[in-house]
């Protein structure tokens, strides 16, 4: 038998509080059908001991608007169930049946448009408590292709584990999780080499850091081949035996990999047609006059059944199963079908009838919260409900059947979901070390992006060099100063587009990494943002320093510090108000509108810069736009710099020079009053408006694409 090292591990996760590190037992059964022989055993030693969480959702229904308002589709239609810990749970179903629905809305992820009561541990769901317990792995792993595997999940420990956390023991957690997830070969491979398997068990390992107990998947073995999606599912399988409540969609899986997993929920069409273990799918298909062919894989009959290849067998495997109210377990007898009128007397005597009770948990726990028993309230209610059981066996109502289902699988009622996650805080870490952590990740990005970095560089070097040449020693000569004035508005155009166009796609290239790992809690959106938009001014600051002493110096303009200190003020504020607007654009839309759009925006701006009409010739009620023309203030600032504060007359070499005298120039582009000051400060205001504008934009899309 072929030992898989990546399926041979016990992950030891949840504990009960006192309780330490002990892994939830397989059921023997299980652990003889599925071919996982530790090899090597291994635990996750080191990792923060978190709660186990049990899950439950009931009459849960999902809508939403299409077109008109008036048009409203029901996705999920009232369905009920229950994922338990310990278990590795399947949610499968014909495609748009509705699987990536529910699993959004069960992480949290969806909350607008939905009906009905989840709960967790017996509890209301808290969802801000839940996201903490909680973590999401997309279906594209959603990774930085630049960082290594060592990198990635240093960056994850920095982010997820309390600061407090020393060095040394973040580094046993990551070498730790890297061993035995089968990755700590390859700790120094960028992300972007990794093969698909690799990536998906990545994605599981930078997740894994602060321990989540309950753990979602989207189509978790989406593009693997048979053995990666055999190791991807062993892997989610010794997650779910430390203990975790482990949730994944799948398509169809092989009879092999369906056997792997402990619970099923199967949707057709927006309801439930089966709940319970796999091992039991072909028999109560069977009690329902569908019978499995021999030889054919369940996992496939279900999903041909649910499409109605079969007849329509939807309505009635509904009905049998409650939507979702009903869980078939191992070892206990199926569930009735018949549904109880509660206003029925007769029905409801029949309904405390074990066969109804021991598999339709929420029925008796609501009778309990209904009829709330002396000295016991909500939170224990686990006791209550084996008080209650004892009740109806003393009233010759029921058997030891309930009593038996509740131990054999309780409800973790009694398990407090506080300690680290019910902390007031929503991070583990500070804002300042968030912001701290992806700024030097997104320096290091920054680093590595050859395109990004030195072809910007060799840009600005090279059109630095260009332009000196053009314009080369013009900036004394007075029979050249519209020349020179002509240099000035380059710059400021140049300077726009590099800095415009490289920051149009930050946000876009980042959103799906920003989407994920904003979900599961790494940081905050305004440590991040902060982060991303701090990180790209020290290079556009160089870049601009470099460009703005080579066309200075080539070009001859006035050698005063104070002169070029105003000048390069100016040309770096353009740089940055111009990044500021690609962010904006970045943030507001997508790529394709962003790179046709910010272009285009800015030809009005330009226009009204004052270089090709002056402030004077524009119409009174288009003057307006000029203030709002981020290049006008630039280019003022550099004229200003260049031709103000009682620069000598100019050198005339032929016999008329009209603009000998500089204030000649200033007069001509009616900037006789202009302020630098006032310039300096109204990019400065831009600035910081288009910078706040870009964090909001960010805020609104990060919830819109939810
Ligand atoms: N925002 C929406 N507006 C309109 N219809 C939607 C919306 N979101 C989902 N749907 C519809 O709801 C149904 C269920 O979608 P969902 O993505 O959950 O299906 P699924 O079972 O995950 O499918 P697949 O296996 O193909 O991914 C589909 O018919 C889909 O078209």
């Amino acid at each position: 038998m072929k030992v898989d090292k990546d399926a041979s591990l016990s992950l030891a996760g949840p504990t009960v509080a006192g309780d330490e590190s002990k892994p939830f037992l397989s059921d023997r059964k299980e652990s003889l059908k599925v071919t996982i022989t530790p090899a090597q055993h291994k635990t996750l030693t080191h990792l923060p001991k978190r709660p186990p969480v049990d899950l439950a959702f009931t009459d849960l229904t999902y809508k939403v608007q299409e077109g008109r308002k008036s048009n409203v589709k029901t996705i999920l239609k009232s369905v009920s169930g229950r994922l338990r810990s310990g278990e590795l749970t399947a949610i499968m179903g014909p495609s748009g049946a509705g699987k990536s629905t529910l699993l959004n809305i069960l992480t949290g992820y969806k909350t607008s448009g939905m009906e009905g009561s989840i709960t967790v541990n017996g509890m209301e769901r808290n969802l801000s408590s839940f996201r903490k317990l909680s973590c999401y792995i997309m279906q594209d792993n959603q990774l930085h292709g630049n960082l290594t595997v060592e990198e990635a999940m240093g960056v994850a420990t920095a982010l997820k584990l309390p600061s407090a956390t020393t060095k040394a023991h973040k580094e046993e957690v990551i070498q730790e999780i890297l061993e035995t997830l089968g990755l700590s070969e390859h700790h120094k491979t960028m992300t972007s080499n990794l093969s698909g398997g690799q990536k998906k068990r990545l994605s599981i390992a930078l997740e894994l850091v602060n321990n989540p107990p309950i753990m979602f998947f989207d189509e978790p073995t989406s593009g693997l081949d048979s053995s990666s999606c055999f190791q991807c599912i062993s892997l989610l399988k010794t997650l779910a035996r430390g203990g975790r409540t482990i949730i994944c969609t799948i398509h169809q899986p092989s009879a092999r990999l369906f056997e792997m997993f402990d619970h099923l929920y199967t949707l057709a069409d927006g309801q439930c047609v089966y709940q319970g273990s796999t091992g039991r799918l072909v028999e109560w298909l069977g009690s329902q006059s569908l019978q499995c062919p021999s030889y054919h894989n369940p996992a496939s009959f279900i999903i041909e059944v649910s499409c109605g290849e079969y007849g329509d067998n939807t309505g009635k495997l509904v009905r049998a199963i409650n939507n979702g109210k009903h869980d078939i377990r191992n070892g206990l007898p199926f569930p009735e079908s018949k549904v109880p009128d509660l206003n029925n007397k007769k029905d409801m005597e029949v309904s405390l009838a074990p066969e109804v009770n021991k598999n339709d948990l929420s029925q008796v726990r609501d009778k309990f919260r209904q009829e709330p028993q002396n000295g016991s309230n909500g939170s224990n209610l686990q006791n209550g409900l084996l008080q209650y059981a004892a009740n109806e066996i003393a009233k010759g109502k029921g058997e030891p059947l309930v009593v038996q289902m509740e131990l054999e699988k309780q409800d973790n009622a009694s398990v407090s979901l506080l300690g680290d996650s019910g902390s007031p805080r929503r991070y583990a870490t500070s804002e300042l070390t968030q912001f701290w952590v992806v700024l030097k990740r997104t320096l290091l990005f920054s680093l590595r992006d050859w395109t990004l970095m030195y072809l910007r560089l060799f840009a600005h070097i090279l059109v630095g060099i260009l332009i000196g040449a053009l314009y080369y020693n013009i900036g004394n000569d007075a029979s050249k100063v519209l020349s020179n004035l002509g240099f000035l508005f380059f710059n400021m155009l140049f300077l726009m587009y590099t800095s415009m166009t490289i920051t149009i796609l930050s946000f876009p290239l980042e959103m799906p990494v920003l989407v994920k790992e904003h979900f599961n809690r790494w940081y905050s959106l305004k440590s991040y943002y902060l982060a991303i938009t701090v990180s790209d001014i020290p290079f556009q600051a160089i870049f601009c320093i470099i460009y703005v002493v080579i066309v200075y110096l080539l070009t001859s303009q006035p050698l005063e510090m104070f002169r070029f200190v105003m000048f390069l003020t100016s040309c770096l504020l353009i740089s940055f108000v111009a990044q500021s607007v690609g962010l904006v654009v970045g943030a507001a839309m997508n790529v394709q509108n962003g790179v046709f759009l910010a272009p285009v925006m800015s030809v009005p701006f330009l226009l009204f810069s004052g270089f090709f009409v002056s402030f004077n010739a524009i119409p009174v009620y288009l003057r307006w736009i000029t203030y709002l023309s981020y290049i006008r203030y630039g280019f003022e600032g550099t004229a200003l710099a260049t031709y103000s504060f009682n620069r000598t007359n100019l050198v005339c070499h032929q016999v008329y020079c009209h603009f000998k005298d500089p204030d000649t120039t200033l007069d001509e582009l009616d900037m006789g009053d202009a302020d630098i000051t006032l310039d300096i400060a109204a990019l400065c205001v831009i600035f910081l408006v288009l910078r706040v504008s870009a964090f909001l934009f960010l805020r609104w899309k990060l919830k819109s694409t939810r």
